[in-house]
């Protein structure tokens, strides 16, 4: 039996995760945490416990499943390193020397562990394609869109393919070298020079288009997350897979 913890309990992605621990029977949901005053939609079973202060959780549990909010996830991840929790960490906004201070404290701990920018197996594929494509096309533009209530951007799945690009693709400059925004910020934010536009609306859930251009053609890939459901599969498997490792991960990929 898995014991775990979801931090962000409360949350859209948290409620999906709840939903889908206590449907399991080898997870146990041992405790949630959140804000003050906050209650699951879906019912708690009884042995669940609720916290709603970090240094207050004391329970046995093997992973910390976390979606909670950019401000928190470093001090939450940092929490379940220290306490033996392997961290399953969703949540995004994490910075590259964060993310090397805890690997740092992981590897010391010999304790398995994962952030993944998107648990959704369009998303991954999504990203490998294009890294794949800079390749041979490196002008490449990236345009994500999302729900108008997320508070970052851009997404953590447009920052990883980003980098992700920018590992393979050769110093490259792209665009008009005198191009002048009439508009600030028109092109949109730059990664290592790579165009990343994000779009927010309501009625949408999470979407990546990556778009490439070469002489007389184009490529365009594009994945959808319609529902946060898709989600859960990678969370689940990550859940099953990332008490046996012995170092903190960054991308569902390395786990499958
Ligand atoms: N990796 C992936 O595949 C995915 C990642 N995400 C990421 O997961 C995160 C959560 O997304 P989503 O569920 O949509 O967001 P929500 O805003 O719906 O949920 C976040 C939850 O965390 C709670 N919270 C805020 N501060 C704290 C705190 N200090 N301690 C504990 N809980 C806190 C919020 O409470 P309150 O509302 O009261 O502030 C809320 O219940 C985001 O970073 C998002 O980008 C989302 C989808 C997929
Ligand atoms: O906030 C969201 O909704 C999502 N966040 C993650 C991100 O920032 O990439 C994953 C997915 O895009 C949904």
């Amino acid at each position: 039996m898995t014991k775990v913890i979801i931090a962000g309990y409360a949350g859209k992605m948290g409620q999906n995760a709840v939903k889908m621990v206590q449907d399991r029977d080898d997870f146990d949901l041992v405790a949630v945490y959140g804000q003050p005053g906050q209650s699951s939609a879906t019912p708690l079973a009884d042995n669940t416990k609720v916290f709603d202060k970090l240094d207050d959780i004391d329970v046995d549990a093997d992973v910390w499943v976390d979606f909670t909010i950019p401000a928190t996830v470093f001090e939450n991840t940092k929490f379940a390193i220290e306490h033996n929790y392997s961290p399953v960490v969703g949540t995004t906004g994490l910075k590259d020397d964060q993310i090397t201070e805890l690997q740092a404290l992981a590897a010391n701990k010999q304790l398995g562990g994962l952030i993944a920018p998107n648990f959704g197996i369009s998303a991954v594929l999504l990203m490998q394609f294009a890294q794949q494509a800079a390749k041979y096309m490196p002008d490449v533009e990236i345009i994500e869109m999302h729900h108008d209530q997320k508070l970052d951007a851009p997404s953590g799945t447009a920052l990883n393919t980003a980098k992700l690009i920018s590992k393979v693709r050769k110093p490259h400059k792209q665009g008009n070298p005198d191009e002048k925004e009439t508009i600030p910020g028109v092109r949109g934010g730059t990664y290592d020079g790579i165009p990343i536009h994000a779009v927010r609306l309501p009625g949408l859930v999470a979407h990546e288009q990556v778009m490439f251009g070469s002489t007389g053609e184009g490529l365009t890939i594009r994945q959808d997350s319609f529902d946060r459901v898709s989600f859960m599969s990678g969370v689940a498997v990550a859940v099953e897979k990332i008490s046996a490792e012995k170092e903190l991960f960054v991308g569902l990929e390395n786990i499958l």
